[in-house]
């Protein structure tokens, strides 16, 4: 510690309000690098004891909110110009072109209105997604600790404020987790250590602490251990700083001006691009095709170029942006308002719906995180109180010097259990503390007595291993002796007993040392003397053995990643039902390939005694392996692999970076809720899958019914603007899938959109919609008395249309499987029906070519009509059985 509160002058008690108008405008932390901390505080003209509420509310006035890029709405035109870069919209465009260069313009204009229906469709869509999910993300917000004082004579308070409302001057405190919220000059600091990786690509944290006179100039400003930066995140560890800039003017905004780094896309993100990429070659493919085989077999020229031009836009999914958004939006909108889970990033649902792999950690998940003290044991597991007098030292003076803004769960334990012992705690005053983290798995606390002022004593307590290796003496029976093999090897064993018994263990170590001036590191660690073991007991999560059971049966395999001891996973594992195997330790997997990391994990439930390095392994090893995978955790050493996973789940409780991280925020730490979130994602991938299976397979039988019907027949088997009618009708029916229900067969299993599967659907099926074209012509032949007269061309196209209208309206009902029909899609048949029956009868028919058609027609059609949906129905009947195992 180099900073005694109280030792500098408060230029906040000094002045009136904001009679210097608060710092020179445009301070950035260089300014500041090689000033002391003093010297600093005077120029921020602030204090320790922080701002006071009405300058700090002149400041956020004068330097504005502290947001790197203030997010403004993107406009209504930015959105409608974006809508048109889809892939759908530029070949939509083309053709357009294509149209009008030809003098085609009723082609043309349908074309234009197409595109505008969608771009229009897809951005109110997409404004109204983005929205919510906005809305959304403002209720898990950052928020920052900011000492501020009511008045001159009011004492300071440290209270949470929106990150945005932080100004310079401002006073803060740093814990784990915490993002660092500006550019900030270290006051105090006590283990402190930050992960700078989004600045610097550094990947392991790096140490920072408070220094009063800042000593070489010579490195680099990230390296400035007394400066942490806007974009960090706190790894360990704890401190006060002071804000020296917010907003535009740190330094992070200043390296990603134009935008903050988005991740790359998705697996969802590419499935649909896969999917676009393929229609859209097949499209292109469309009109030459459709031209050369009419020049070649039937000695039309170029007035076939419209027709081609409309069998490619009829080939069009245009609504595939549209209801992929719609779908996933109101997918989260539910799961948020009757769930309290908020999906961040709308292809995370998809994500979670195709997750198969879900790890988690044990903590608050499997166990309630309320630990109770169990027992307290020297070296021979006799009870000892004295163990539990030391590790209540140690954590009375972490908590106390490590300014912790969440106290641990752990500590807290020992001290409520201490207390209750009653009795003293060996006499002391606190000197140093380095707070509880994770790589080392201890914490340390160094004290002195007032009648040994000579004597430093280090008491350490932390996992038994990682102590263990620390300790060289063990005192029992109150001498110390040296800790041989034997006695290491017997601690060890009374360690797996207890931890087999579900008890989390601490170990506690001891070293006297003279006293010195000056800080303490985890070097200092070594030559402990082991006193012994605390044991905590924690309760299980009530729900969590149900909620696991439900997971299994849906076709997630749920794997427990902790940092803790292998027989205390093991134990809260089996009292839940789940099997733990054998456990596996993180150590293992270092010399393991990524192959056999995977494969490893995949046979194991349990991986004990974690870093978050090794979480973060395991879950892309088997990413790469091909499973899709989501991570559940709410610590720091849970984050990289929160980062790695498909899905990152965090609860709405966890640390700020964490929630900034995670793509799914649960409103608790419950594994119930990751049922719902997972169901949801699985109902939104199964609604697009059926929107995609049955537009492409009927679309697919219409381009090749058009192209053989083009070959068979002496003149156009429809005419241009009717394609395109026919085309718009489909397209308004289409939406309805957005609120449709998928079959709740496919919400058995994980679900995802697999191009390949798709393929193979619309392979079959497009077919089967071409022959029941064919059988309507046909019928068209034996009913109509058509040939090579006007009058009998337009009753064949009227005959085609309304067949094409009505084979869609039950290819709709007959694909999605046998299931109650929802209204949106009642009403979407119905009106393809009416549309189909009524078009040729109306005042519009001889507008489009169009004539009314005989009686008998209908009948006839009907026929067709229903016979094309018992031979669908009992197809699709084959094709999922067929298809049902594959997984
Ligand atoms: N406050 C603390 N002081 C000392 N040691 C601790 C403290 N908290 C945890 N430990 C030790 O560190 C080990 C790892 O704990 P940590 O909380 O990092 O694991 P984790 O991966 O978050 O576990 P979980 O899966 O339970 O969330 C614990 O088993 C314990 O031995
Ligand atoms: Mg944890």
């Amino acid at each position: 510690m180099v900073w005694a509160p109280e030792s500098l002058p408060d230029a906040g008690r000094r002045g009136g309000p904001e009679a210097d108008g608060g710092p020179p405008d445009h301070v950035s932390i260089t300014d500041v690098a090689e000033l002391t901390s003093l010297e600093v505080l005077r120029l921020m003209r602030s204090g320790p004891r922080g701002l006071l509420e009405a300058h700090a509310e002149d400041r956020l006035l004068r330097y504005g909110e502290n947001a790197v890029a203030p997010r403004s709405p993107a406009s209504w035109l930015r959105r409608l110009a974006r809508s048109l870069r889809d892939p759908f919209a530029m070949v939509l465009l083309c053709l357009g072109l294509v149209s009008a260069a030809i003098a085609s313009w009723g082609t043309a204009c349908v074309v234009l209105v197409l595109v505008v229906v969608s771009c229009v469709l897809r951005s109110g869509g997409e404004h109204r997604a983005d929205r919510s999910v906005a809305a959304l993300r403002e209720l898990v917000a950052t928020t920052a600790t900011v000492r501020r004082r009511a008045d001159e004579t009011a004492a300071p308070v440290s209270r949470e404020i929106p990150v945005d409302h932080l100004v310079p001057g401002d006073v803060i405190g740093l814990g784990p987790g915490d993002l660092v919220p500006a550019d900030v000059r270290l006051l105090r600091s006590s283990g402190l250590t930050v992960h700078q990786a989004a600045l610097t690509g550094e990947s392991h944290p790096v140490a920072k602490h408070a220094v009063d006179v800042p000593a070489d100039a010579e490195t680099d400003l990230f390296d400035r251990p007394y400066l942490c930066f806007h974009g960090s995140s706190v790894a360990s560890g704890s401190g006060f700083a002071v804000v020296v800039a917010t907003g535009a003017g740190t330094r992070f905004a200043g390296a990603h001006r134009g935008g903050m780094r988005e991740r790359g896309p998705s697996s969802f993100d590419r499935s649909v691009n896969g999917i676009s990429w393929l229609l859209i070659r097949f499209m292109l493919l469309i009109p030459p095709v459709v031209l050369l085989t009419n020049a070649a077999l039937r000695g039309r020229g170029l007035e076939a170029l419209p027709f081609a031009i409309a069998v490619a836009v009829g080939l069009t999914p245009e609504m595939l942006p549209v209801i992929v958004t719609t779908a996933l939006a109101r997918g989260s909108a539910v799961l948020a308002r009757s769930h309290g889970v908020i999906v961040k990033r709308l292809p995370a649902l998809h994500d979670l719906g195709a997750v198969h792999v879900l790890f988690t950690d044990k903590t608050g998940t499997l166990t309630q995180d309320l630990p109770i003290l169990d027992c307290s044991l020297d070296p021979d597991g006799r009870p000892d109180p004295d163990v539990l007098r030391w590790a209540a030292v140690n954590s009375l003076w972490t908590l106390q010097l490590a300014d912790l803004p969440n106290p641990d769960a752990l500590d807290e334990a020992i001290l409520d259990a201490a207390e209750r012992l009653g009795g003293t705690l060996p006499a002391s005053d606190g000197v140093a503390a380095l707070p509880f983290d994770p790589v080392r798995r201890s914490s340390c606390a160094v004290v002195q007595s007032p009648d040994r002022t000579a004597v430093h004593t280090l008491v350490v307590k932390g996992a038994a291993e990682d102590v263990l290796d620390r300790c060289t003496l063990v005192r029992t029976g109150g001498t110390e002796v040296e800790l041989d093999a034997a006695a290491r090897g017997r601690i060890r064993r009374l360690a797996e007993e207890k931890a087999a018994e579900g008890l989390r263990l601490l170990a506690v170590g001891l070293a006297d040392r003279p006293a010195r001036p000056g800080s303490y590191g985890p070097g200092d660690e070594h030559d402990l003397t082991f006193l012994g073991f605390v044991g905590l007991r924690d309760t299980l999560t009530p729900h969590a053995e149900d909620a696991l059971a439900v997971l299994a049966g849906r076709g997630v395999a749920v794997k427990v990643l902790t940092g803790d001891h292998p027989g205390t996973a093991a134990r809260a594992c089996r009292d839940l039902g789940l099997d733990p195997g054998t456990v596996v330790v993180a150590d293992h997997i270092d010399g393991l390939t990524d192959a056999a990391v995977a494969e490893l994990a995949m046979r194991s439930t349990v991986v004990a005694r974690c870093t978050s390095e090794h979480k973060a392994r395991i879950v892309r090893a088997l990413r790469a392996a091909g499973h899709t995978t989501g991570f559940l955790g709410d610590g720091v050493n849970d984050l990289p692999a929160l980062r790695a996973a498909d899905v990152g789940i965090c609860p709405s409780d966890a640390v700020d970076v964490t929630r900034q991280t995670a793509d799914v925020v649960l409103a608790s730490k419950d594994l119930t809720a990751i049922d719902h979130a997972i169901m949801a994602g699985r109902r939104s991938t199964g609604n697009i899958v059926t929107y995609l299976r049955i537009v492409l397979s009927s679309n697919l039988g219409n381009v090749i019914a058009m192209l053989g019907a083009g070959l068979l027949l002496p003149f156009l088997p429809m005419l241009p603007a009717q394609v395109l009618v026919q085309n718009l009708c489909f397209d308004a029916a289409q939406l309805a899938f957005a609120f449709d229900r998928p079959d709740p067969a496919v919400l058995r299993r994980p679900s995802r959109l697999r191009p390949r599967d798709l393929t193979r659907f619309i392979a079959a099926f497009g077919p089967l919609n071409a022959l029941a074209d064919l059988a309507t012509f046909a019928v068209l032949a034996s009913a109509v008395p058509w040939s090579a007269q006007v009058t009998g061309q337009s009753a064949f196209h009227s005959g085609w249309f309304v067949e094409n209208l009505l084979t869609q309206g039950v290819a709709i009902l007959v694909l999605r499987g046998r299931r109650h029909v929802p209204l949106p899609l009642g009403i979407a048949v119905c009106f393809l029906v009416i549309v189909g029956v009524l078009l040729p009868l109306s005042p519009l028919a001889p507008l489009l070519g169009m004539t009314t058609l005989p009686f008998a027609y209908y009948l006839l059609v009907a026929i067709v009509v229903l016979l094309y949906g018992v031979v669908l129905r009992a197809a699709n009947a084959f094709f999922e059985r067929r298809h049902a195992d594959r997984p």
